[in-house]
């Protein structure tokens, strides 16, 4: 297995500019594909999961163009109905083609395979399953009920009565309902059951959505309704702005390190609910600044130590994780259950990779709390079981005054393939 060894670097300052919002991307290049109209997306993420859609659009007879060299992209829209009706499709570990695929797939009148990773086949779906079959959808498991791999069948979906979907698992679920409904023509009604968790990334959907022309009315975060005879219909171009979550890093580095580090391509005008990090950040005393598109982090003294809900960010949640190992006290982190149904169980891995640090570490069902050691402990082999997250945040330990070494670094390649060159650019 590949290792890489990363030692101590007392200060760090410098700018970044972001690779494109995992997010983003992966909506946009649906909604581009389901619109009418051809789509210039600019900046589209180069990363795993990005190739993942892209490859299942290709296979579902959308045109896909690369713009020479760059990361721009025209897309082809179908306008509303994939041309191709049987495909077998795989999607590595990406939660955000996985779950909107099937929601579109189910209304497409042929018949699909899904397929992913050996971890994407233990991450939940059966929440997303169950409100698509109350819709009249004919979807089948093909290993473990209510996990991947699926096999969709042709069905006509009824959007017409209300279509109930269970929040507390993943918003995924919402998200790929509020993208998909709409393509059946009929007013849709979607009432969420129970909490809904990482609320931000709906917001996201709703934007996108609105964006290529179609509007939800929302009523709180329990019931959106998609009025009828509303179609997708391409804007002609979307900028993908830079990734939020990936952003937490370079920010985490700037308080971790002096700084100021500053990170282009997020900002005030962000979409992503992931920019709220810098707040938290704040409340751990940072300095931050923010413009239209840029943040900059730097520190002021040592870091406070906080007790906080992470709902809404639990990606970014990670970061401020490590980030605890240099606060004055313990740190606890709230209400990120979720984090045991992502690339891995993030809370057993998260705790039992800080306490190879010499952490102290309280693993709840859905919270975790972070005591620093006196003293790091130098050289500690960090796992990373295939969590680009758990590379990326770990990495930060170099900071810390200790050499880290990171277990399969290139698992970032999910998100942020060339996280460590990027990293080692603040370094120089
Ligand atoms: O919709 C999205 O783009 C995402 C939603 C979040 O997942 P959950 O809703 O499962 O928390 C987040 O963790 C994931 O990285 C991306
Ligand atoms: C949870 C994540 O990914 P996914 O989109 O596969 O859910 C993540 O990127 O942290």
């Amino acid at each position: 297995m590949e290792q890489l060894r990363l030692t101590p670097t007392p200060h760090l300052a410098g700018t970044i500019k972001l690779p494109g919002s995992k997010s983003i991307s992966n909506r946009t290049l649906l909604l581009a594909a389901l619109s009418s109209g051809s789509t210039l997306v600019r900046d589209l993420l180069d990363s795993d999961d990005i190739r993942h859609m892209l490859a299942a659009l290709g296979l579902l007879g959308v045109q896909v163009e690369q713009i020479g060299n760059s990361r721009d992209f025209r897309v082809q829209g179908v306008g509303g109905e994939f041309p191709v009706k049987s495909a077998d499709l795989f999607l590595g570990n990406a939660g955000t083609a996985f779950r909107p695929l099937t929601a579109a797939l189910a209304l497409m009148q042929g018949h699909y395979q899904l397929s992913g990773v050996a971890r994407m086949h233990e991450r939940p779906i059966g929440d997303l399953v169950d409100a698509l079959r109350i819709a009249g959808a004919d979807i089948s498991y093909q290993g473990n009920p209510g996990y991947p791999p699926l096999a969709i069948g042709p069905a006509k979906l009824r959007a017409g009565e209300v279509i109930p979907v269970k929040g507390n698992v993943s918003s995924q679920f919402l998200t790929a309902l509020l993208m998909a409904l709409p393509l059946t023509g009929d007013t849709a009604t979607i009432e969420v059951v129970g909490e809904l968790i990482s609320k931000p990334y709906i917001e996201i959907t709703l934007n996108l959505m609105s964006r290529f022309g179609v509007r939800v009315e929302r009523q709180g975060w329990q019931r959106f309704v998609i009025p009828g005879g509303q179609h997708y219909i391409s804007p002609g171009e979307v900028h993908v702005e830079g990734d939020a979550s990936s952003a937490s890093y370079f920010l985490a580095a700037g308080a971790l390190a002096g700084g100021p580090v500053r990170v282009e391509g997020v900002g005030n005008n962000s979409i992503q609910g992931d920019v709220k990090f810098a707040d938290t950040l704040r409340q751990m005393g940072v300095s931050i600044t923010m413009g239209d598109n840029w943040i900059e982090a730097a520190a002021q003294g040592k870091l406070k130590a906080i007790d906080v809900d992470l709902n809404h960010i639990p990606d970014a949640a990670m970061t401020i994780a490590v980030a605890a190992l240099a606060a004055d006290g313990t740190t606890t982190l709230r209400n990120i259950e979720s984090w045991r149904v992502k690339e891995t169980d993030r809370l057993s891995a998260m705790a039992t990779e800080l306490r190879k640090l010499g952490a102290t570490v309280e693993e709840g069902q859905d919270y975790i709390r972070i005591t620093p050691p006196a003293q790091l402990l130098a050289d500690a082999e960090i796992d990373t079981y295939d969590d680009h997250r758990m590379a990326m945040c770990f990495s930060l330990v170099s900071l810390l005054g200790v050499p880290v070494i990171i277990n399969d670094p290139k698992c970032v390649a999910k998100t942020f393939p060339d996280y460590f060159e990027v990293l080692a650019t603040l370094t120089a």
